[in-house]
């Protein structure tokens, strides 16, 4: 199989220009990773011209990738780990899916967000009160509280009252994936090495038979008791939803086994829980840099709140735009959207006129780089490197140039079918912070984005929070 890295020519390193001068471990995409369309002798063809490669000349065409064991490696581990992603028709399972994850569903699922948001706020409060005696900022690793935060959230609006239950299955899911993926940094390169019993198999064949039995027991019990009449729906989280949807008109005659909707479950978590703490420990990341930014918003969320609460259905424009510019700027999904035969999918404006399409062979694998993409001076309206979230005042179309050229979220059928709840609970996450702190970056703070499945700070995401009531009293 060959794969070709379809990138634009552009390739503007990590960090963002708002960072130079700290500490930093270097670009991440080496020109020498990728193949690039421009310098080669692919067809870039005018506007209504559409040709197709040639199959037998592609050898001559395709340049050898200096780093192909590397990224075969990567590439080996994520499909290793995301391998319960394709075990099933996916188109199929969106009818069923989708539903469940419609946005006027989803923003009644808001209040179960804040629970998990404000146990966090708390956390904070009282750690702050026992260090208060020597200072009133603290310092946090925004990664890991953002992680603990996702996760809650996850287990909430999954599981809602088998919440405790689920927290256990996540906790189980993580160890079970680290556990894997130091196997495959390691012996990836060893054939059916999985199914040896190595003290480490056993144990993920162990965490793999719990995560199994307490999915199915809590799936069982809630059908039984619909069946029996002792509860009158499947429950209001997203795991009730998929069972309501589950072989009724809406499915469209799709159903559902127990263990597709154990795999559905599982793939939610390994989906939505690193990605959406990635995305909002850069955006934390970002207004610490941009201090003008952090007060723009927070003056929004004083705003909106006034004297009653933040929920689903507050319009928070700034944040929305905070937030999609550090996905531009620093998408947890950077590479990999992957894809088998595309035909002339990612046509984008050449020039601002002209657009390049491709007709790819069957049997060729695209992978787009949209950490790249979300660089390219040609897509995107100058400052590429900078933060600019005014960019997106008029939405993510308004802002690039090119229709495709924002692909946080994946394309197409496959798009990411999370990103609404991601980007309801990464709001709710910042403005409950910002309603109660500001925070700056600590001087020991090192940039240095680094892909471990998804894009994230290498030495975690240091911040020194200060409750809003002291800055003000400095003020
Ligand atoms: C900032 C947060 C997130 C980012 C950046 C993100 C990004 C992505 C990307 C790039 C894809 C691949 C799309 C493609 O191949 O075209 C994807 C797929 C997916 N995501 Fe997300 N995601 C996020 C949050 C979530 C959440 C919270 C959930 C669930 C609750 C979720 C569930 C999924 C699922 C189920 C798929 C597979 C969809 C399919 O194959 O049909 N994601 N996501």
């Amino acid at each position: 199989m060959r794969w070709i890295f379809l990138v634009t020519p552009n390739l503007a390193p990590f960090p963002a220009r708002e960072l130079e001068g700290r500490a930093c471990d270097g670009p991440r995409f080496h020109r020498s990773n990728i193949y690039n369309i421009e310098s080669s002798n692919l067809p870039i063809l005018t506007k209504h011209e559409h040709t197709t490669f040639n199959h037998t000349n592609d050898e001559t065409k395709i340049e050898r990738l200096d780093n192909m064991c590397k990224v075969l490696r990567l590439l080996l581990i994520w499909i290793f780990l995301s391998s319960f992603l394709f075990l099933y028709d996916r188109a199929q399972r969106r009818r069923i899916l989708n539903p469940a994850f419609a946005s006027d569903k989803l923003k009644a699922m808001g209040a179960q967000m804040l629970v998990c948001i404000q146990e966090m706020l708390d956390d904070w409060e009282q750690r702050l009160l026992e260090v208060k005696s020597a200072t009133t900022e603290l310092e946090l690793d925004m990664m890991r509280e953002f992680s603990k935060v996702s996760a809650d959230v996850l287990s909430r609006t999954c599981f809602g009252s088998n919440f405790k239950e689920g927290k256990a299955v996540f906790e189980d899911q993580e160890t079970l994936i680290e556990a894997i993926y130091q196997d495959a940094m390691r012996y990836a390169i060893i054939p059916f090495y999985r199914f040896l019993p190595t003290v480490r198999n056993r144990l993920c064949w162990k965490l793999q038979r719990r995560i199994h039995e307490t999915l199915k027991a809590i799936i069982e019990n809630r059908m039984r008791a619909v069946q029996k009449c002792q509860a009158d729906s499947y429950g209001d989280d997203l795991l009730g939803r998929i069972l309501m949807v589950n072989g009724s008109s809406l499915a469209h005659g799709v159903v559902l086994t127990t263990q597709d909707i154990i795999d559905e479950c599982r793939t939610f978590f390994f989906a939505g829980h690193e990605t959406t703490a990635s995305l909002l420990a850069w955006a934390t990341m970002l207004m610490a840099c941009n201090p003008e930014w952090q007060d723009r918003a927070g003056a929004e969320v004083l705003e909106m709140r006034g004297d009653g609460y933040i929920n689903a259905h507050s319009k928070l424009k700034t944040l929305e735009m905070i937030l999609l510019e550090t996905l531009r700027l620093y998408p947890p999904i950077p590479q990999l959207i992957s894809r088998t035969r595309l035909q002339g999918l990612y046509g984008a404006t050449h020039e601002g006129t002209e657009e390049r399409k491709l007709d790819i062979p069957p049997g060729v694998r695209i992978n787009v780089l949209c950490g790249v993409m979300h660089r390219d001076k040609k897509m995107w309206v100058d400052n590429v490197d900078e933060f600019h979230p005014e960019r997106f005042a008029n939405g993510v179309s308004r802002a690039c140039k090119s229709m495709h050229g924002f692909m946080a979220f994946g394309y197409g059928p496959h798009t990411c079918i999370g990103q609404t709840f991601a980007m309801l609970e990464a709001k709710l996450v910042l403005a409950s912070m910002l309603h109660s702190f500001r925070f700056c970056l600590p001087h020991t703070y090192e940039h240095a984005p680094r892909l471990y499945g998804t894009l994230r700070p290498q030495h975690g995401m240091p911040l020194l929070i200060t409750p809003m009531h002291s800055t003000e009293s400095k003020k």
